[in-house]
Protein backbone atom coordinates (compact mmCIF):
# COMPACT_ATOMS: atom_id res chain seq x y z
CA UNK A 1 0.00 0.00 0.00
CA UNK A 2 1.35 3.68 -1.16
CA UNK A 3 2.06 6.33 1.83
CA UNK A 4 -0.80 8.69 1.41
CA UNK A 5 -0.19 11.80 -0.05
CA UNK A 6 0.67 14.59 1.76
CA UNK A 7 -0.74 18.10 0.85
CA UNK A 8 -0.36 21.48 2.92
CA UNK A 9 -2.10 24.41 1.86
CA UNK A 10 -0.64 27.99 2.75
CA UNK A 11 -3.29 29.88 3.99
CA UNK A 12 -6.67 29.75 6.30
CA UNK A 13 -8.66 32.04 4.23
CA UNK A 14 -11.75 31.56 1.88
CA UNK A 15 -9.91 29.82 -0.89
CA UNK A 16 -7.38 27.79 0.89
CA UNK A 17 -9.71 26.56 3.41
CA UNK A 18 -12.15 25.17 0.43
CA UNK A 19 -9.11 23.84 -1.95
CA UNK A 20 -8.12 22.18 1.22
CA UNK A 21 -11.86 20.07 1.05
CA UNK A 22 -11.35 19.65 -2.72
CA UNK A 23 -8.24 17.58 -2.04
CA UNK A 24 -9.35 15.71 0.61
CA UNK A 25 -12.56 14.76 -1.18
CA UNK A 26 -10.32 13.36 -4.36
CA UNK A 27 -8.40 10.86 -2.15
CA UNK A 28 -9.84 10.20 1.27
CA UNK A 29 -6.70 9.09 2.09
CA UNK A 30 -4.92 12.05 1.40
CA UNK A 31 -2.85 14.02 4.83
CA UNK A 32 -4.23 17.56 4.09
CA UNK A 33 -2.75 20.59 6.31
CA UNK A 34 -3.69 23.83 5.98
CA UNK A 35 -1.48 26.37 7.55
CA UNK A 36 -2.66 29.70 8.92
CA UNK A 37 -0.94 32.19 10.88
CA UNK A 38 -4.15 32.55 13.11
CA UNK A 39 -4.41 29.76 15.61
CA UNK A 40 -7.93 30.81 16.16
CA UNK A 41 -8.51 29.56 12.60
CA UNK A 42 -6.38 26.84 12.31
CA UNK A 43 -7.57 25.48 15.48
CA UNK A 44 -11.53 25.07 14.88
CA UNK A 45 -10.32 23.59 11.61
CA UNK A 46 -8.21 20.89 13.36
CA UNK A 47 -11.19 20.60 16.37
CA UNK A 48 -14.54 21.45 14.68
CA UNK A 49 -13.51 20.56 11.17
CA UNK A 50 -15.15 24.35 10.49
CA UNK A 51 -13.48 27.79 9.63
CA UNK A 52 -16.39 29.98 10.33
CA UNK A 53 -14.94 33.07 9.81
CA UNK A 54 -14.02 32.58 6.31
CA UNK A 55 -16.71 29.86 5.30
CA UNK A 56 -19.94 29.83 7.63
CA UNK A 57 -21.11 26.34 7.46
CA UNK A 58 -18.75 24.69 6.36
CA UNK A 59 -17.66 21.14 7.19
CA UNK A 60 -14.51 19.86 6.55
CA UNK A 61 -13.49 16.50 5.70
CA UNK A 62 -12.13 14.68 8.57
CA UNK A 63 -8.41 14.08 6.47
CA UNK A 64 -8.01 17.96 7.01
CA UNK A 65 -6.40 19.72 9.82
CA UNK A 66 -5.18 23.12 10.83
CA UNK A 67 -1.88 24.18 12.00
CA UNK A 68 -0.03 28.05 12.65
CA UNK A 69 3.46 25.22 12.99
CA UNK A 70 4.83 26.26 9.16
CA UNK A 71 8.14 23.64 10.13
CA UNK A 72 5.91 21.29 10.86
CA UNK A 73 3.44 21.78 8.31
CA UNK A 74 6.04 21.69 5.32
CA UNK A 75 8.09 18.73 6.53
CA UNK A 76 7.99 15.72 4.37
CA UNK A 77 5.44 17.16 2.02
CA UNK A 78 4.67 15.86 -1.48
CA UNK A 79 2.10 18.82 -2.94
CA UNK A 80 2.58 22.83 -1.41
CA UNK A 81 -0.87 25.07 -2.80
CA UNK A 82 -0.29 28.25 -2.54
CA UNK A 83 -3.11 30.34 -0.96
CA UNK A 84 -1.76 33.69 0.75
CA UNK A 85 -2.82 36.81 -0.67
CA UNK A 86 -0.38 37.44 -3.33
CA UNK A 87 1.34 41.09 -1.81
CA UNK A 88 1.99 38.18 1.16
CA UNK A 89 3.26 35.69 -0.65
CA UNK A 90 6.82 36.18 -0.94
CA UNK A 91 7.64 37.15 2.67
CA UNK A 92 5.65 33.67 3.55
CA UNK A 93 8.05 31.58 0.68
CA UNK A 94 10.86 33.57 2.32
CA UNK A 95 9.87 32.23 5.82
CA UNK A 96 8.86 28.05 3.89
CA UNK A 97 12.03 28.33 1.89
CA UNK A 98 14.58 26.16 4.38
CA UNK A 99 11.75 23.58 4.79
CA UNK A 100 10.90 23.07 0.99
CA UNK A 101 14.65 23.12 -0.90
CA UNK A 102 14.69 20.98 -3.97
CA UNK A 103 15.56 17.34 -3.89
CA UNK A 104 18.16 15.48 -5.45
CA UNK A 105 17.71 14.35 -8.92
CA UNK A 106 15.64 17.86 -10.77
CA UNK A 107 12.87 19.39 -10.56
CA UNK A 108 10.39 16.66 -10.96
CA UNK A 109 11.50 15.09 -7.80
CA UNK A 110 10.63 17.65 -5.39
CA UNK A 111 7.17 18.74 -3.75
CA UNK A 112 5.06 20.49 -6.69
CA UNK A 113 3.98 23.98 -5.66
CA UNK A 114 0.17 24.64 -6.91
CA UNK A 115 -0.96 28.32 -6.88
CA UNK A 116 -4.52 29.91 -6.73
CA UNK A 117 -3.41 33.10 -6.76
CA UNK A 118 -5.01 35.73 -8.89
CA UNK A 119 -2.87 38.59 -8.73
CA UNK A 120 0.96 40.23 -9.75
CA UNK A 121 3.24 41.10 -7.10
CA UNK A 122 2.76 45.41 -6.41
CA UNK A 123 6.70 46.15 -6.19
CA UNK A 124 8.36 44.05 -9.01
CA UNK A 125 5.60 43.58 -11.47
CA UNK A 126 5.58 39.64 -11.55
CA UNK A 127 3.48 36.64 -12.07
CA UNK A 128 3.21 34.31 -8.88
CA UNK A 129 5.17 31.36 -10.82
CA UNK A 130 8.37 33.89 -11.12
CA UNK A 131 8.03 35.27 -7.76
CA UNK A 132 8.18 31.53 -6.50
CA UNK A 133 11.52 30.64 -8.76
CA UNK A 134 13.25 33.65 -7.32
CA UNK A 135 12.56 32.69 -4.03
CA UNK A 136 12.56 28.83 -3.78
CA UNK A 137 14.26 28.14 -7.20
CA UNK A 138 13.00 25.59 -9.74
CA UNK A 139 10.35 23.69 -8.06
CA UNK A 140 7.95 21.63 -10.31
CA UNK A 141 4.74 24.40 -10.48
CA UNK A 142 1.54 24.58 -11.46
CA UNK A 143 -1.57 27.12 -11.15
CA UNK A 144 -5.03 26.49 -10.70
CA UNK A 145 -7.36 28.90 -11.99
CA UNK A 146 -10.92 29.51 -13.31
CA UNK A 147 -14.53 30.05 -12.65
CA UNK A 148 -14.06 29.26 -8.89
CA UNK A 149 -15.91 31.30 -6.57
CA UNK A 150 -15.18 29.28 -3.34
CA UNK A 151 -18.47 29.55 -0.77
CA UNK A 152 -20.25 27.92 -4.06
CA UNK A 153 -17.49 25.39 -4.38
CA UNK A 154 -17.53 24.45 -0.28
CA UNK A 155 -21.24 24.21 -0.91
CA UNK A 156 -19.83 21.32 -3.74
CA UNK A 157 -21.99 22.99 -6.40
CA UNK A 158 -20.36 22.33 -9.57
CA UNK A 159 -17.73 24.12 -12.16
CA UNK A 160 -14.74 23.45 -14.28
CA UNK A 161 -11.05 25.09 -13.76
CA UNK A 162 -7.47 25.07 -15.75
CA UNK A 163 -4.88 23.28 -14.19
CA UNK A 164 -1.56 24.25 -15.90
CA UNK A 165 2.33 23.74 -15.81
CA UNK A 166 5.39 24.20 -18.42
CA UNK A 167 5.39 20.49 -18.28
CA UNK A 168 2.57 18.07 -19.20
CA UNK A 169 2.84 15.79 -16.27
CA UNK A 170 3.06 18.32 -13.78
CA UNK A 171 -0.74 20.12 -15.00
CA UNK A 172 -2.01 16.16 -15.04
CA UNK A 173 -0.87 15.93 -10.93
CA UNK A 174 -2.85 19.32 -9.83
CA UNK A 175 -5.11 18.10 -11.40
CA UNK A 176 -5.37 14.98 -10.21
CA UNK A 177 -4.83 16.43 -6.90
CA UNK A 178 -8.34 18.67 -6.94
CA UNK A 179 -10.88 16.79 -9.20
CA UNK A 180 -13.94 16.13 -8.06
CA UNK A 181 -18.08 15.37 -9.33
CA UNK A 182 -18.24 19.13 -8.34
CA UNK A 183 -14.93 20.09 -9.24
CA UNK A 184 -13.70 19.50 -12.96
CA UNK A 185 -9.60 20.65 -14.06
CA UNK A 186 -8.99 21.15 -17.67
CA UNK A 187 -4.64 20.81 -18.60
CA UNK A 188 -3.12 23.33 -20.10
CA UNK A 189 0.51 24.78 -20.57
CA UNK A 190 0.13 28.10 -20.93
CA UNK A 191 1.08 29.37 -17.50
CA UNK A 192 1.50 33.22 -18.73
CA UNK A 193 -1.60 33.35 -19.95
CA UNK A 194 -4.10 31.97 -16.87
CA UNK A 195 -1.72 34.08 -14.74
CA UNK A 196 -2.13 37.21 -16.69
CA UNK A 197 -5.97 36.62 -17.40
CA UNK A 198 -6.77 35.81 -13.78
CA UNK A 199 -4.97 38.18 -12.30
CA UNK A 200 -6.34 40.92 -14.75
CA UNK A 201 -10.53 39.81 -14.71
CA UNK A 202 -10.47 41.18 -10.67
CA UNK A 203 -10.00 44.55 -12.67
CA UNK A 204 -12.69 43.88 -14.85
CA UNK A 205 -14.97 42.66 -12.22
CA UNK A 206 -14.14 46.19 -10.38
CA UNK A 207 -15.08 47.72 -13.61
CA UNK A 208 -18.59 45.90 -13.65
CA UNK A 209 -19.14 46.81 -9.83
CA UNK A 210 -18.29 50.36 -10.48
CA UNK A 211 -20.96 50.42 -14.05
CA UNK A 212 -23.57 48.69 -11.79
CA UNK A 213 -23.44 50.84 -8.18
CA UNK A 214 -23.41 53.90 -10.93
CA UNK A 215 -26.47 52.29 -12.56
CA UNK A 216 -25.19 52.57 -16.31
CA UNK A 217 -27.19 49.11 -16.83
CA UNK A 218 -26.57 45.70 -18.37
CA UNK A 219 -25.64 46.58 -21.53
CA UNK A 220 -22.48 49.09 -20.26
CA UNK A 221 -21.46 46.28 -18.08
CA UNK A 222 -21.42 43.45 -20.87
CA UNK A 223 -19.50 46.49 -22.78
CA UNK A 224 -16.62 46.26 -20.03
CA UNK A 225 -16.39 42.39 -19.90
CA UNK A 226 -15.97 42.41 -24.17
CA UNK A 227 -13.55 45.24 -24.16
CA UNK A 228 -11.71 44.64 -21.07
CA UNK A 229 -11.35 40.79 -22.35
CA UNK A 230 -10.17 42.49 -26.07
CA UNK A 231 -7.60 44.11 -23.69
CA UNK A 232 -6.48 40.93 -21.78
CA UNK A 233 -5.95 39.10 -24.74
CA UNK A 234 -3.55 41.74 -26.30
CA UNK A 235 -1.37 42.02 -23.12
CA UNK A 236 -1.58 37.91 -22.83
CA UNK A 237 -0.47 37.39 -26.79
CA UNK A 238 2.66 40.13 -26.22
CA UNK A 239 3.69 38.86 -23.35
CA UNK A 240 3.99 35.27 -24.85
CA UNK A 241 0.52 33.68 -23.56
CA UNK A 242 -1.74 32.66 -26.12
CA UNK A 243 -5.46 34.22 -26.93
CA UNK A 244 -7.35 31.06 -26.36
CA UNK A 245 -6.42 30.53 -22.85
CA UNK A 246 -8.63 34.18 -22.53
CA UNK A 247 -11.13 32.97 -24.18
CA UNK A 248 -11.34 29.81 -21.93
CA UNK A 249 -12.10 28.87 -18.34
CA UNK A 250 -9.12 31.19 -17.10
CA UNK A 251 -10.26 34.16 -18.44
CA UNK A 252 -13.52 34.98 -20.13
CA UNK A 253 -15.16 32.03 -18.09
CA UNK A 254 -13.55 33.62 -14.70
CA UNK A 255 -14.58 37.17 -15.83
CA UNK A 256 -18.10 35.88 -16.29
CA UNK A 257 -18.57 34.78 -12.50
CA UNK A 258 -16.77 37.44 -10.89
CA UNK A 259 -18.46 40.15 -12.51
CA UNK A 260 -22.01 38.74 -12.43
CA UNK A 261 -21.41 37.47 -8.33
CA UNK A 262 -21.66 39.23 -5.55
CA UNK A 263 -20.08 36.54 -3.95
CA UNK A 264 -16.92 38.31 -5.65
CA UNK A 265 -14.79 41.05 -3.55
CA UNK A 266 -13.63 42.42 -5.72
CA UNK A 267 -17.07 43.11 -8.00
CA UNK A 268 -18.45 44.60 -4.11
CA UNK A 269 -15.41 46.69 -3.77
CA UNK A 270 -16.16 48.13 -7.67
CA UNK A 271 -20.03 48.99 -6.43
CA UNK A 272 -18.37 50.22 -2.86
CA UNK A 273 -16.51 52.72 -4.90
CA UNK A 274 -19.07 53.79 -7.21
CA UNK A 275 -21.10 54.75 -3.82
CA UNK A 276 -18.24 57.77 -3.09
CA UNK A 277 -16.93 55.70 -0.01
CA UNK A 278 -12.85 55.62 0.56
CA UNK A 279 -11.36 52.97 -0.60
CA UNK A 280 -9.79 51.76 3.04
CA UNK A 281 -13.30 51.50 4.18
CA UNK A 282 -14.78 48.90 1.48
CA UNK A 283 -11.57 46.84 1.73
CA UNK A 284 -12.29 46.53 5.72
CA UNK A 285 -15.50 44.97 4.96
CA UNK A 286 -15.16 42.88 2.56
CA UNK A 287 -13.86 39.86 4.64
CA UNK A 288 -11.49 39.05 2.40
CA UNK A 289 -9.17 39.90 -0.13
CA UNK A 290 -9.57 42.02 -3.13
CA UNK A 291 -6.52 41.22 -5.32
CA UNK A 292 -7.44 43.92 -7.94
CA UNK A 293 -6.25 46.82 -5.46
CA UNK A 294 -2.55 45.42 -5.40
CA UNK A 295 -2.75 44.36 -8.91
CA UNK A 296 -4.27 47.30 -10.47
CA UNK A 297 -0.62 49.36 -11.14
CA UNK A 298 1.02 46.20 -12.36
CA UNK A 299 -1.55 45.40 -14.59
CA UNK A 300 -1.25 48.79 -15.95
CA UNK A 301 3.05 49.10 -16.26
CA UNK A 302 3.07 45.72 -17.79
CA UNK A 303 1.26 46.86 -20.74
CA UNK A 304 2.67 49.75 -21.02
CA UNK A 305 5.97 47.66 -21.31
CA UNK A 306 4.91 45.95 -23.84
CA UNK A 307 2.96 48.50 -25.72
CA UNK A 308 -0.07 47.61 -25.41
CA UNK A 309 -3.35 50.09 -25.15
CA UNK A 310 -5.54 49.77 -21.99
CA UNK A 311 -8.61 51.76 -22.31
CA UNK A 312 -11.18 50.04 -19.72
CA UNK A 313 -8.73 48.33 -17.54
CA UNK A 314 -6.66 51.63 -17.09
CA UNK A 315 -9.70 53.81 -16.31
CA UNK A 316 -10.25 51.03 -13.45
CA UNK A 317 -6.48 51.28 -12.03
CA UNK A 318 -7.27 54.96 -12.27
CA UNK A 319 -9.89 54.78 -10.04
CA UNK A 320 -8.52 52.26 -7.78
CA UNK A 321 -4.60 53.59 -7.49
CA UNK A 322 -5.23 57.90 -8.29
CA UNK A 323 -8.89 57.95 -6.72
CA UNK A 324 -10.11 58.85 -9.68
CA UNK A 325 -13.69 59.39 -9.76
CA UNK A 326 -15.65 56.57 -11.97
CA UNK A 327 -18.22 58.95 -13.39
CA UNK A 328 -14.85 60.55 -14.90
CA UNK A 329 -13.51 57.36 -15.98
CA UNK A 330 -16.87 56.54 -17.85
CA UNK A 331 -16.87 59.62 -19.32
CA UNK A 332 -13.30 59.72 -20.43
CA UNK A 333 -13.70 56.18 -22.34
CA UNK A 334 -17.52 57.17 -23.77
CA UNK A 335 -15.79 60.55 -25.11
CA UNK A 336 -12.92 58.48 -27.25
CA UNK A 337 -13.07 58.82 -30.91
CA UNK A 338 -14.69 57.05 -32.77
CA UNK A 339 -12.59 53.79 -34.49
CA UNK A 340 -12.45 50.05 -35.96
CA UNK A 341 -13.33 47.69 -33.34
CA UNK A 342 -9.59 45.71 -33.59
CA UNK A 343 -8.54 49.18 -32.43
CA UNK A 344 -7.90 49.66 -28.58
CA UNK A 345 -10.34 52.11 -26.98
CA UNK A 346 -8.16 54.41 -24.30
N1 LIG B 1 -12.06 33.29 -2.57
C1 LIG B 1 -12.21 32.90 -3.82
O1 LIG B 1 -13.34 32.68 -4.26
C2 LIG B 1 -11.03 32.70 -4.70
C3 LIG B 1 -9.81 33.29 -4.43
N2 LIG B 1 -8.76 33.13 -5.28
C4 LIG B 1 -7.46 33.72 -5.02
O2 LIG B 1 -6.89 33.03 -3.91
C5 LIG B 1 -6.01 33.92 -3.21
C6 LIG B 1 -6.37 33.88 -1.74
O3 LIG B 1 -7.69 34.36 -1.66
P1 LIG B 1 -8.71 34.01 -0.51
O4 LIG B 1 -8.46 32.72 0.13
O5 LIG B 1 -10.03 34.22 -1.10
O6 LIG B 1 -8.37 35.20 0.48
P2 LIG B 1 -8.86 35.41 1.98
O7 LIG B 1 -8.77 36.85 2.23
O8 LIG B 1 -10.15 34.69 2.20
O9 LIG B 1 -7.76 34.61 2.82
C7 LIG B 1 -6.41 34.98 2.81
C8 LIG B 1 -5.74 34.29 3.97
O10 LIG B 1 -4.36 34.62 3.95
C9 LIG B 1 -3.99 34.97 5.27
N3 LIG B 1 -2.82 35.84 5.25
C10 LIG B 1 -2.73 37.13 4.88
N4 LIG B 1 -1.47 37.57 5.02
C11 LIG B 1 -0.77 36.52 5.50
C12 LIG B 1 0.59 36.35 5.88
N5 LIG B 1 1.48 37.32 5.78
N6 LIG B 1 0.96 35.14 6.34
C13 LIG B 1 0.07 34.14 6.44
N7 LIG B 1 -1.23 34.23 6.10
C14 LIG B 1 -1.62 35.42 5.65
C15 LIG B 1 -5.21 35.62 5.87
O11 LIG B 1 -5.14 35.60 7.28
C16 LIG B 1 -6.29 34.72 5.32
O12 LIG B 1 -6.44 33.57 6.13
C17 LIG B 1 -6.17 35.30 -3.86
O13 LIG B 1 -5.11 35.49 -4.76
C18 LIG B 1 -7.48 35.18 -4.63
O14 LIG B 1 -7.52 36.01 -5.77
C19 LIG B 1 -8.88 32.37 -6.40
C20 LIG B 1 -10.06 31.76 -6.70
C21 LIG B 1 -11.22 31.87 -5.87
O1 LIG C 1 -11.46 34.58 -8.35
C1 LIG C 1 -12.54 34.40 -7.84
C2 LIG C 1 -13.53 33.49 -8.42
O2 LIG C 1 -13.05 32.82 -9.55
C3 LIG C 1 -12.91 35.12 -6.60
O3 LIG C 1 -13.17 36.43 -6.91
P1 LIG C 1 -12.93 37.57 -5.83
O4 LIG C 1 -11.49 37.49 -5.44
O5 LIG C 1 -13.30 38.83 -6.53
O6 LIG C 1 -13.84 37.26 -4.68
Amino acid sequence: MSAPRRVTVLGAGSWGTTFAQLVADADPSARVVVWGRDAAVTEEISRAHANSRYLKGLRLPAGVSGTTDLAAALGDVDDVVLAVPVQRLRGVLATAASHLAPRPGGSSTGPTVISLLKGLELETHLRVSQVVREVLGDLPFAVVSGPNLAREIAERRPCATVAAAEQEDIADRAAALCATDYFRPFTARDVIGVEVAGAAKNLLAVGVGLAEGLGLGDNAKASVIALGLAEVTRLVVAMGGSAATVAGLAGAGDAFATCASTLSRNHRLGVGLSQGRPLQEVLDGLGGTAEAVGTARSITALAEGAGVAMGVIEQVAAVLVEGRDPRDAALHLLSQPLRDERLPWR
